[in-house]
């Protein structure tokens, strides 16, 4: 079921859903919803706790919560986080179970109870050369097995630097493979200028507006009015509980992926944010 909360009359107004037919089916609201990727971190079992504790401080009530521990604490943190925060395992294989050594799979996620899984980080582009290919299969098999999907997006700095076509010519390569697989339901997308990926460089809030607006249109285009109209779009890169509430304000932020302020109580005021921003 598409997450929804009740459509307050001024939203009707916004200026981004003018490209949208004003229906009835365009018109659900957007839960908001937000990560905290702990990437590599954090370096012992005993410093866990502290984290998790980050976690069950954040009021879930009018936001959906996950948190992307590393693969080895997966199980542990799935034992200790309360009732609302989802553990998103960081990656999953392309297979399921079987001979793929270092691999986790999704059987596995499904046995421990765990509904989402993050794929297509720029991380885990760059270093382990993920391919847009190799993600569409992932997310056919995430979505085949029951689960739901976040899917990262971005362009890097030269792209940024020539401008939003180009930045967007980036993301419509990224989405062009999994577009037939684009379901508000199970879906997230998480767009994270590269840039500004644990740089202390945040997009302007009118710089990351702007391009979730693009990437809402582009999947009104090629996908449907309802799926563009229903999908989250989380931003990432170095959100934090500064720069949040603005970011919150606008229309096409749904929520944020966060990775560094993740690590900090501070995660607790970034839910804060969107949830009051979104629910004013
Ligand atoms: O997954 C999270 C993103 O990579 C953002 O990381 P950051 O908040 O440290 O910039």
């Amino acid at each position: 079921m598409i997450p929804v909360r009740p459509i307050q009359a001024r939203e009707r107004r916004l200026p981004h859903q003018s490209f949208l037919p004003l229906s009835p089916h365009v018109l659900m609201a957007r839960r908001p919803i937000v990560g905290g990727n702990w990437k590599c971190n954090p370096e012992s079992m005993a410093k866990l706790d502290g984290l998790v504790e980050n976690m069950n401080a954040c009021d879930a009530s009018k936001c959906d919560i996950y948190v992307c521990p590393s693969p080895l604490h997966v199980a542990c943190v799935c034992s200790k986080v309360k009732a609302g925060i989802n553990v998103c395992p960081q990656n999953c294989n392309f297979k399921g179970c079987g001979a793929y050594t270092g691999e986790v799979a999704v059987e596995q996620m499904k046995d421990l109870k765990i509904e989402w899984v993050l794929i297509g980080h720029s991380e885990r582009r760059e270093y382990f050369q993920e391919s847009n290919d190799l993600l569409a299969e992932k997310m056919k098999l995430i979505l085949d097995s029951g689960m739901k999907c976040v899917y990262a997006i971005g362009e890097k700095l030269p792209e940024r630097e020539k401008g939003l076509e180009s930045t967007m010519a980036v993301c419509i390569e990224q989405l062009e493979k999994v577009k037939g697989l684009l379901d508000p339901a199970k879906v997230v997308i998480a767009y994270e200028p590269v840039w500004a990926i644990g740089t202390g460089v945040t997009a302007t809030a009118a710089q990351a507006q702007e391009t979730h607006a693009e990437i809402r249109k582009w999947i009104a285009k090629n996908v449907s009015e309802e799926c563009a109209a229903g999908i989250r779009i989380q931003y990432g890169g170095s959100a934090n509980a500064k720069n949040a509430p603005e970011l919150s304000a606008c229309p096409d932020i749904d929520g944020f992926l966060v990775g560094g302020a993740s690590l900090k109580p501070e995660f607790k005021d970034i839910v804060d944010a969107i949830s009051s921003a979104k629910s004013a």
